[in-house]
């Protein structure tokens, strides 16, 4: 029964705000199901989705300032995130509002859609007219969608007073109706948990891994983030206490189902995507112009290098103000900032060269990976002398058993073992046999 609920924004429990961004606010969100848990939400039912959304500003206000709402909630109690989009250009509509924002659908689950948007058979595709993206471990799943008018939440007024429709704040210009996504509650996004925690190298390098296994996952479906940074990344922990990282807001992709990654830029006007810090070399340096295409087939993997700093516990080259900032306009490779002595050489390599300029010089997400695979967990078919194509294959037949075995039997829930077979099931073999050739040549110049 759960598959036809969560549709409508009355259904849920909303608790406090947990982020917020340009575009959107979070919120922790739960549906009651039990009659105890209905008790416990109904103590903290909050005054944009009851009576108060029809009192006055003055007193919605006095509500959403007032409300008890529980501040000391377990975690558990809202298992689930509402991301509340700021409607200020769409209308009200909700062919309007998909128009407008229907690229942060890309995640969305096909029984997401199926409230309003799937009420008329086959419509979907029409009427979003982007990609549909599989679900991957390291890509969030938008599990519902929908529009509804807003609601008056806890902070509104402090947070984001200007994009409150009228009925709301007399001097707010948002619409009445919005789009509203309901994701997974995660515990931090990447850039919280860094700044709390140093992981070592090891888990540093899965979590570079995981970055570039979702955004390999991105390029094989023709899509491009275009706005990863590390508050777009979510964490939550496995069983074995490793960060699992999941990429999130999709508000920026480029997701067409005509053009794929090539977009083309003929104006100023077209989009090129958020985050100016993070573009990619070739992004940034386009110039408009008749002919003009960008390729993002590499520009995600380019920023993954950029996180990749702030991952082993660097500033990231690319942000700041001072002498030493970088831009992506106008860098050299030289000036890249060195790597700690305690990161591996591979995975200081395949920051490098993931770091490159010239994207037909740069590695690609796949190969990238493929190299952190091998140099994770390859290192007994690294080390036989002569690497035979059979000896390669009887490493993978094993690697590929244990992996099965790891998840179906012992545990589902491992980051390790959800990358190995990330690594398993999108091998091809010159993917494959590039990486090894590049960890044996990093291995013989520097002995
Ligand atoms: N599923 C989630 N679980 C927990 N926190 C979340 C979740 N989704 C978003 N957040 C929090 O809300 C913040 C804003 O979310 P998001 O980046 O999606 O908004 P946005 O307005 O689209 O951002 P941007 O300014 O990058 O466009 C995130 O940085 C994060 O702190």
């Amino acid at each position: 029964s759960f598959r036809w609920q969560g549709f409508k924004l009355e259904e849920y429990l909303i608790g406090q705000p947990i982020g917020k961004g340009c575009s959107a606010a979070v919120y922790e969100a739960a549906i009651p199901f039990s009659r105890d848990r209905q008790g416990c939400a109904e103590s903290s039912r909050l005054a944009g989705q009851g009576p108060a959304l029809q009192r006055d500003h003055g007193s919605a206000s006095q509500v959403a300032e007032e409300e008890p709402v529980e501040k000391h909630q377990p975690k558990e109690a809202f298992p689930l995130a509402i991301k509340m989009m700021w409607n200020i250009s769409a209308g009200s509509s909700s062919e309007a509002i998909l128009d407008a924002m229907g690229r942060e659908l890309v995640p969305a689950t096909g029984v997401a859609l199926a409230g309003e948007y799937g009420a008329v058979a086959g419509r979907r595709k029409p009427v979003l007219g982007r990609k549909k993206l599989q679900p991957h471990p390291n890509i969030i799943q938008v599990i519902r969608a929908f529009t509804s008018s807003v609601p008056l939440l806890p902070g509104a007024f402090a947070d984001y007073p200007d994009v409150l429709p009228l009925s709301l704040n007399p001097r707010g210009i948002g619409h009445s109706r919005t789009l509203f996504l309901v994701m997974k509650n995660y515990p931090c996004t990447l850039r919280q948990y860094l700044r709390e925690s140093s992981p070592d190298v090891c888990l540093s390098t899965m979590m570079i891994l995981q970055l570039l296994e979702g955004v390999d996952h991105l390029v094989r479906h023709g899509i491009a983030h275009r706005d990863l940074k590390s508050d777009n990344v979510l964490v939550e922990f496995d069983s074995a206490g490793c960060p699992w990282l999941v990429i999130t807001d999709f508000g920026c992709c480029l997701a067409d189902e005509n053009i794929g990654l090539r977009l083309p830029f003929t104006t100023s006007y077209v989009d090129r995507g958020g985050n100016g810090c993070l573009m990619a070399p070739e992004v940034i340096t386009a110039s408009p112009g008749p002919g003009t295409v960008i390729d993002y087939s590499k520009a995600d993997a380019w920023a993954v290098g950029a996180i990749a700093y702030e991952i082993l516990g660097l500033a990231n080259p690319f942000y700041g103000h001072g002498d030493s900032t970088l831009e992506s306009r106008s860098y050299r490779e030289d000036q890249l900032p060195g790597l700690p002595d305690r990161v591996p050489r591979e995975v200081k390599q395949v920051i490098k060269m993931l770091l490159q300029r010239d994207p037909d010089k740069r590695l690609s997400a796949r190969i990238a990976a493929n190299v952190l695979h091998l140099s994770l967990w390859g290192e007994s078919v690294l080390a036989s002398k002569a690497l035979k194509p059979d000896r390669m294959i009887a490493w993978l037949l094993c690697q590929s058993a244990a992996a099965l075995l790891m998840d179906g039997l012992v545990d589902k829930s491992r980051v390790e073992t959800k990358m190995k077979m990330c690594f398993l099931a999108n091998l091809e073999y010159e993917d494959l046999w590039a990486a090894i050739f590049l960890l044996l040549a990093w291995r013989s110049r520097s002995e």
